[in-house]
């Protein structure tokens, strides 16, 4: 029989956020202690237990308390991690990307009025609240017992049907409205759109779970499930130096999303104070487009070619132009061939900022694997999730240039396609979507 296996590194913990999908710096010592020996940290709530506090914006705020109940070490501080549910914006947005993520989008069952939506998003808010800090939820099945809060979030977004069925079109935000259709798009409407939306993502299984089953519970009789997607991501310290994310066609994805260091980054991702719509300030917008991966084409393609379908190193994520991940790319730079290095297709070209009039969103997508199909295909890809403070400023403009035919639109399927509004955050006693709903 063979011994007990040993570990010799921590899992990361989430110490210190970015939005782009890069694991957080891991908290990593050598041990060499028999895991089965270990304990988590059970944390009953931030303030009170010595939980690792991650705020909204992804910072650490506080740390204590690294033993287990019993007194021993503890195996992880991850799950003590807590982000705070409550805020000027919704956690979930600007959180360094969990290891798992649920969403769903609801419709409102017949004869669901304000007052009932009013109703289920005070009872949502709470049930969030309470998980978020690693409590149990009313009515809980112990599903989540013995972890902590692991970064669970919930993020909540409301669809243009709610409006129209609540009598509260006037108070519909202009851009919350269809997406056009794009060229190539092969979308299945029952696994899109919908009048609720909500986004689960937590760094443990069954804390997502039990977080998906207490807001389902709670639920009935107000809406219904219309779709479900599951998505995973990195697992904080799964490698050895913070990373940015890679996808499953092997690609570092998410390099050059916007920077919370950046000066335009709350105007390019929130809604501001002049807003149209005064319930919104603090708010976004959500795309989320289930994006099939044709990966057996990918794989027929060489590395080399892979690199130029993207115009970055697959190993480093850098520019084909050079430098490192993060170094600007050259886009005027041509080979001895005197082609363009970064050709006009490859994909951070079309989709870049600098070509689009400025048109940026916050990239936080997971991937997704449902199976084979009878082919032998992979039924796997990207949950793409781009947050911005308008879609015609953000996905709109770049997904129009890049369907008309960018080097990697060849290896793409767009099956689903959905577009919510997102309530700024709550305060404590509050819910999300209190100023509309009440407004
Ligand atoms: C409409 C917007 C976008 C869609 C849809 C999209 C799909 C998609 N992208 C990748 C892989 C990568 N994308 C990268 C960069 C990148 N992509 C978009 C937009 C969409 N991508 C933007 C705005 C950018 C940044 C461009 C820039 O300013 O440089 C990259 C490079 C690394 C990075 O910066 O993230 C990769 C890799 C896939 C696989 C995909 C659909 C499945
Ligand atoms: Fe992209």
């Amino acid at each position: 029989m063979s011994s007990p296996r040993k570990r010799t590194s921590e899992p990361a913990d989430r110490a210190s956020g970015s939005p782009d999908g890069v694991d957080a710096p891991a908290g990593r010592g050598s041990t060499g202690v028999d895991v089965s020996r270990r304990r988590f940290v059970g944390v009953a709530s931030a303030a009170g237990a010595g939980g690792l506090v991650v705020g909204a914006t992804g910072g650490a705020v506080a740390f204590a308390g690294e033993s287990g109940d019993d007194g021993g070490p503890a195996m992880t501080r991850l799950g003590a991690t807590v982000v705070p549910f409550h805020g000027k914006h919704q956690a979930g947005i600007t959180t360094p990307a969990q290891a798992k993520a649920v969403f769903l989008a609801w419709d409102l069952e017949p004869g669901a009025d304000r007052a009932a939506v009013a109703a289920l998003m005070r009872r949502w808010s709470d049930t969030a609240a309470r998980l978020t800090t690693g409590q149990s939820a009313p009515g809980d099945d112990q599903v989540a017992a013995d972890a902590g809060a692991c970064s669970l979030t919930v993020t909540f977004g409301f669809g243009a049907g709610l409006f129209d069925k609540l009598g509260l079109a006037a108070r519909r935000p202009a851009a919350l409205k269809p997406l056009p259709p794009f060229p190539d798009d092969a979308l299945d409407p029952a696994r899109s759109d919908g009048d609720l939306f909500v986004q689960v993502c937590a760094d443990d299984g069954l804390v997502g779970f039990g977080a998906v089953r207490a807001l389902q519970k709670s639920a009935k009789g107000v809406a219904r499930i219309r779709w479900q997607m599951n998505g995973f991501a990195r697992s904080p310290g799964a490698t050895a130096k913070p990373m940015t994310h890679r996808n499953l066609m092997g690609q570092i994805d998410g390099s050059n999303n916007p920077k919370q260091s950046d000066p335009k980054f709350d105007e390019k991702v929130f809604v501001g104070a002049g807003a149209e719509q005064s319930w919104l300030v603090g708010g976004s917008y959500v795309v989320f487009r289930r994006i099939r991966m044709l990966l057996d084409s990918w794989d027929g393609i060489d590395k080399a070619h892979q690199e130029r379908v993207i115009g970055r190193s697959k190993d480093t994520g850098a520019p084909l132009t050079g430098g490192g991940e993060h170094s600007a790319a050259d886009f005027g730079k041509r080979g001895p061939d005197g082609e363009l290095v970064i050709t006009a297709n490859a994909h951070m070209r079309v989709a870049a900022p600098e070509f689009n009039r400025g048109a940026t969103m916050l990239r936080r997508g997971y991937s997704y694997h449902d199976g084979f199909g009878t082919d032998g295909a992979p039924d796997a890809g990207l949950l793409f999730v781009a947050w911005q403070h308008d879609p015609d400023d953000g996905f709109v403009p770049i997904q129009r240039k890049l369907a008309r035919g960018d080097a990697l639109s060849p290896f793409l399927r767009h099956e689903a396609s959905a577009i919510f509004v997102v309530p700024p955050g709550c305060a404590p006693g509050g819910y999300v979507g209190q100023s509309l709903l009440e407004g």
